[in-house]
């Protein structure tokens, strides 16, 4: 069984609709947060729900000591669950570390990871809460929870998308994938400017979680289903796309490319495609919105110096996505489908 499946047989059990409804959860497991009623700040006339994530960092699959340096480690771990809180159009405000900890990692390096952890969570105003300590037989595991609120009834859950919707990306996909290919191979750094080496180990080393975005596509109305990027473009939007029960098409001329992750994949011969779409890690937001607020939503975020793309559309179906590409005589297009062959820790 694959991660997917692994989660949905061992939750399958269930539990009854009474006790969800009596603890006030209003959707629990299948999105990027569950939410749940009750506020921390209640504004005149506006009353909030709880957002509830929590995400884990291993070492040796998220990270390693050629990839990440001490204090990347802590600032990704909370970014990546920033990034749920993000999808969901909330504001984050507390976390709780758990770590664990083998005995070759002394105090000082986790107090680099922690160095890492106060910065991010200084920079997008989380509070740090509590936590839990133990020791660890061989691998470091740094778990972070993240709490967050919504307005009542408005977080942007995965299963609204609607045919005729646009899709859209708040950024470049692929970068977090070409940064860590970089990291793994340092014999290329020499054939790429210093500004590009910069940018795309970055990109893979402290993602910035896209809180502002993920508010504003709340706000502004029109965005109908919302998804953070951490398997890859495929896997988040086959998971959009059958939580909503439509067909999802993506235009290959319409994912945007940087000039950093374009040379790289010259030089190195990869596949920017395959980093775009399966590669993971990018924390960048993908949704769809309906097309009559789109001009408005993308003078917005242009205004705010944000960055959104319109990638394809939706279309009547049942959870397929199709990428629409050139044929080889660049004649016409044509359609292939595609499938959640992303990142999956069991396979
Ligand atoms: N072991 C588990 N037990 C109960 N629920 C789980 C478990 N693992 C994941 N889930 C729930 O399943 C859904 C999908 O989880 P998943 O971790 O794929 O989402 P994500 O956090 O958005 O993605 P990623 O972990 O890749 O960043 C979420 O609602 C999550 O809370
Ligand atoms: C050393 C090293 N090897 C491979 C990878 C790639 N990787 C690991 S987990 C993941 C998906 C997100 O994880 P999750 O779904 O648990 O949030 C990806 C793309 C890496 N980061 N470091
Ligand atoms: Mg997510
Ligand atoms: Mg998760
Ligand atoms: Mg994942």
């Amino acid at each position: 069984m694959d991660e997917f499946s692994r989660i949905s047989y061992w939750t399958k059990e269930g539990q009854a609709k009474s006790l969800l409804e009596a603890t006030g959860v209003k959707l629990a497991i299948g999105d990027d947060a569950a939410i749940v009623s009750g506020a921390v700040r209640q504004d005149e006339g506006c009353s909030y729900e709880m957002l509830y994530t929590v995400d884990t960092m291993v070492e040796d699959i998220h990270f390693n000591t050629q990839t990440m340096q001490l204090d990347h480690i802590g600032y990704k771990a909370l970014a990546s669950n920033l990034s749920d809180i993000a999808a969901m159009g909330g504001i984050a405000l507390h976390a709780l570390i758990a770590i664990s900890v083998p005995g070759h990692y002394t105090e000082e390096h986790i107090k680099q990871i922690y160095h890492g952890i106060y910065q991010c969570a200084n920079q997008y105003e989380v509070a740090i809460v509590g936590g839990d300590t133990t020791a660890s037989p061989h691998s470091l595991v740094l778990t972070i929870t993240v709490i967050g609120q919504v307005e009542a009834g408005t977080a942007l859950r995965r299963s609204g998308a609607k045919p005729g919707d646009l899709i859209v990306t708040t950024g470049i996909a692929g970068r977090s994938a070409a940064g860590l290919h970089l990291l793994l191979h340092p014999e290329f750094e020499p054939q790429l400017a210093a500004k590009h080496v910069q940018s795309l180990k970055q990109a893979h080393q402290m993602p910035q979680p896209q809180l502002d975005q993920g508010r504003l596509l709340r706000s502004l109305g029109g965005c109908h289903a919302l998804n953070d990027v951490s398997d890859g473009l495929a896997s988040e939007a086959v998971e959009i796309a059958e939580a909503s029960g439509v067909a999802f098409v993506l235009d290959e001329q319409l994912l945007p490319v940087s000039e950093g992750l374009s040379q790289y994949g010259s030089c190195t011969k990869q596949s920017l495609l395959d980093w775009m779409l399966y590669g993971g890690e990018d924390y960048i937001l993908l949704g769809t919105i309906d097309p009559q607020c789109y001009e408005q939503v993308k003078e917005q975020f242009a205004q705010r110096h944000m960055q959104i793309y319109a990638i394809g559309k939706v279309e009547p179906g049942k959870g397929e996505v199709w990428l629409e590409r050139m044929d080889s005589r660049m004649a016409h297009k044509q359609r292939e489908r595609i499938y959640k062959r992303g990142y999956n820790h069991f396979t």
